[in-house]
């Protein structure tokens, strides 16, 4: 590990300028023997004119960060040269070449600002998701928020790490606290941890959609044109449309980007008593859709007589919009929801707003996840404090106390990095690009 590190940092390809980064001990030694020219008192972040020979020479600029004040921690210098792949590879691989210096890992830059302590390890998420933002969203979390969630788990546990304290305290002069009383006094301390823990985990259950996108079923009964509204949604006959009740047999998904949105929407077959062994498959699969719908776009047929959702569907109520299709045929005034015609291709911008709007509920102000790392941890440590609660009616002695909340702090933690396993290190690294 304590060695110097070479990579491309900027992206794959053309551009007017692309950097070469190295980062580690032999980074001063590795300027002076591959740039000219190099002055003897070479300033922190500076840029210095001159020319990089090594298989190649090209002209551009140099800059040293000394360490400690740089990404890494370490001492680092930057080649800014002409973003052409074959001069940043040549440049590289002069520098490995040297053996001064060996190719970095991906995300290794940002391992090495994690272990020399300049970043934690909610911040080189934050830093992975803004690279590989895929919307205006994740960028807006991530720009400003990764900070706010790191205080927030800090803070919790600074919290819980009080209640421990007077536990121990407890277990070492039991003559002088009430012992009893001390697994007493940690329980509001428990609840109130768990109040905010439960906060955020909901807020990021409602946000998730920014980081997976949001999947969209539109269900319905036969015929009643689901997958001419998924076509008039995709802007192509991605499904087959015909006059005959039960034509889709199979889930069809098409995935579309909406005022920076990501959304699968699935069209599926239509729900009626089957009328064969495909269509009975068909329909069990439009079930299990439902179930992992963020969102229903339940359709109706203006030419039928009724528009009550099918028995069962009650559970999926807090995620239902009902949709009026067909509107060119008859109007229903007394329809309460959205009225579109897939065919004539009316009310599917409506219609997209709506579902927009369905998510776009997001207060920016409020402590925010970004991970499911993230979220699945703070749900172990819920379940480990809920477990505390449980047993402190019980009466149970101080230690135990101490066990289960001690149990949770390290949770927060992993979290945040302050202890680290390799599987953490895999989950948050393992996706990074070469050169960051
Ligand atoms: N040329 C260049 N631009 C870049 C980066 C880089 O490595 N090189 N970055 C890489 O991701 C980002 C900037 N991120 C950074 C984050 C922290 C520190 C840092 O730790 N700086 C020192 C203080 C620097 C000073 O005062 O001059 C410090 O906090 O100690 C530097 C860059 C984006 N732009
Ligand atoms: N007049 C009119 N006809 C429509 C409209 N939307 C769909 N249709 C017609 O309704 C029939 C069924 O359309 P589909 O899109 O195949 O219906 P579906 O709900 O996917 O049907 P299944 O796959 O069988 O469940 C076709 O003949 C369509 O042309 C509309 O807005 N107005
Ligand atoms: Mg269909």
């Amino acid at each position: 590990m304590k060695n110097t590190i070479v990579a491309i940092a900027t992206p794959p390809g053309k551009g007017g300028v692309g950097i070469v980064r190295v980062s580690g001990e032999n980074s001063l030694k590795i300027a002076k023997r591959f740039f000219s020219p190099v002055p003897d008192n070479l300033e922190h972040s500076r840029m210095y004119f001159g020319k990089f020979k090594g298989e190649v020479e090209d002209t551009g600029y140099l800059v040293y960060f000394k360490s400690p004040k740089s990404y890494t921690g370490e001492d680092t210098v930057e080649f800014h040269l002409h973003g052409s792949p074959y001069i940043l590879y040549s440049v590289v691989s002069s520098i490995i070449n040297s053996g001064l210096a060996r190719l970095a890992e991906p995300g290794e830059f940002t391992k090495r600002a994690l272990f020399n302590g300049k970043i934690n390890l909610i911040d080189a998420e934050a830093i992975n998701t803004i690279i590989s933002a895929e919307n205006s969203y994740q960028a807006k979390v991530l720009s400003n928020l990764s900070g706010r969630l790191s205080d927030f788990v800090l803070n919790l546990k600074d919290n819980l790490i009080k209640s421990i304290a007077f536990l121990e305290a407890s277990i070492e002069y039991p003559e002088e606290e009430e012992t009893e009383d001390a697994v007493e006094r940690a329980v509001p301390i428990v609840r109130e941890a768990l109040k905010s823990l439960e906060n955020v985990l909901q807020v990021y259950e409602k946000s998730r959609f920014i980081f997976k996108g949001a999947k969209v079923v539109i269900a319905g009964k036969p015929n009643v044109g689901k997958s001419s509204l998924l076509n008039a949604i995709a802007g192509f006959e991605r499904a087959i449309v015909t006059e005959i009740p039960g034509t889709t047999t199979d889930s069809i998904e098409v995935d579309i980007e909406y005022r920076g949105i990501k959304f699968s929407f699935v069209d599926t077959a239509g729900i009626r008593e089957a009328s064969g062994l495909v269509e009975n498959l068909g329909i069990e699969r439009t079930f299990k859709e439902l179930e992992e719908s963020d969102l229903i776009l339940y359709l109706f047929d203006s030419s039928d007589k009724d528009f009550v959702l099918p028995d069962g569907f009650e559970r999926f109520n807090s995620k239902i919009i009902k949709v009026l299709n067909k509107i060119d045929l008859f109007d229903i005034v007394e329809f309460n929801g959205l009225k579109i015609s897939a065919k004539k291709k009316t009310g599917i911008d409506k219609l997209l707003d709506t579902v927009f709007d369905f998510f776009n509920k997001i207060d920016f102000s409020e402590n925010f996840v970004f991970s499911e790392r993230q979220y699945s941890s703070l749900k172990q440590a819920e379940s480990v404090l809920l477990k505390f609660l449980d047993i402190a009616e019980d009466k149970v002695l101080p230690e135990v106390g101490v066990a289960v909340i001690g149990e949770a702090v390290e949770i927060l933690e992993s979290v945040i990095g302050e202890v680290t396993t390799d599987n953490i290190l895999d989950s948050v690294f393992g996706n990074f690009c070469l050169g960051k």
